[in-house]
């Protein structure tokens, strides 16, 4: 399916309102010798959920808004911030788009404790913005909204999926993003372990405030994180349909 996908259109705004769209993804993407993905993206929801089958796209399109993967043409904007534009010339690099990025593996230093890992996310968004006094989502705010505090001493081969993915999440926001990508955070856990970390992305959702773009291939997940969901890979419906 992924080679026929049907070309850019005009994109499905969420709601009748002349305001800007919090998310404008208009481009086309190429990934290897034959993949090819259109993507047409509006949403003045502030949450976002990009889903569909195994191998339609979905991380490639948050590679693209990160600046991992150059897209052929087209633009990417998110909010006020202009990532990429071919008719401009615009291409930020991936470290001035100030994006907290989640994987499916929590890609924690195994020889660091937890706190150590988070203050790795805090120098990080330093290093970039060293003007910054007083950053939005500092360490104690970080510790407190992710109930991580009884782990910062620990070293992450110890601990649990779920506590693993919710040091993540904390070093991705003390890198004081403008914008947070989640792919499919949930995806290496249990069903239990799913239940317990939903609450958590529930109040990153609510307390950051953020744009945020969720993977996932769960319906009931995407239901609980999301308050638009597009489908990739798929012709237009009228609804939902992204490219
Ligand atoms: N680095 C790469 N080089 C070549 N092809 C790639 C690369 N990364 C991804 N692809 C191909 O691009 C297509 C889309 O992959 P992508 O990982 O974005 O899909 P996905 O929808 O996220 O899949 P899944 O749900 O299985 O994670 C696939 O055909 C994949 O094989």
């Amino acid at each position: 399916m992924a080679g026929a996908a049907p070309a850019a259109r005009a994109a499905v705004v969420s709601a009748a309102s002349d305001a800007a769209p919090t998310w404008r993804l208009e481009f086309a993407l190429r990934r290897g010798a034959t993949f090819r993905r259109d993507v047409s993206i509006r949403s003045q929801r502030r949450v976002i959920a990009l889903v569909g089958a195994s191998g339609v796209g979905k991380s490639s399109v948050l590679h693209a808004i990160a600046g991992l993967v150059r897209p052929l043409h087209g633009r990417i904007e998110i909010g006020d911030d202009c990532l990429f534009d071919s008719a401009r010339g615009i291409d930020l690099p991936p470290h001035r788009r100030r994006i907290g990025y989640v994987f499916q593996d929590a890609r924690l230093f195994p020889h660091l404790d937890v706190r150590a890992n988070l203050l790795y996310g805090f120098r990080a968004g330093r290093a970039h913005r060293p003007a910054v006094q007083d950053p939005r989502f500092g360490f104690d705010r970080v510790v407190e909204l992710l109930g991580i505090g009884a782990l910062l001493a620990r070293r992450s081969p110890g601990l649990s999926g779920g506590e693993m993915q919710r040091v993540a999440l904390g070093r991705a926001l003390l890198s004081q993003p403008r914008i947070l990508l989640l792919d499919e955070p949930l995806s290496m856990l249990d069903m239990d372990r799913r239940d317990e970390l939903l609450p958590y992305l529930q109040r990153v959702r609510d307390e950051a405030a953020l744009p945020m773009a969720y993977v996932s291939h769960v319906p009931d997940e995407v239901r609980r994180i999301a308050e638009e969901v597009f489908v990739i890979g798929e012709a237009p419906r009228g609804d939902g349909g992204a490219g």
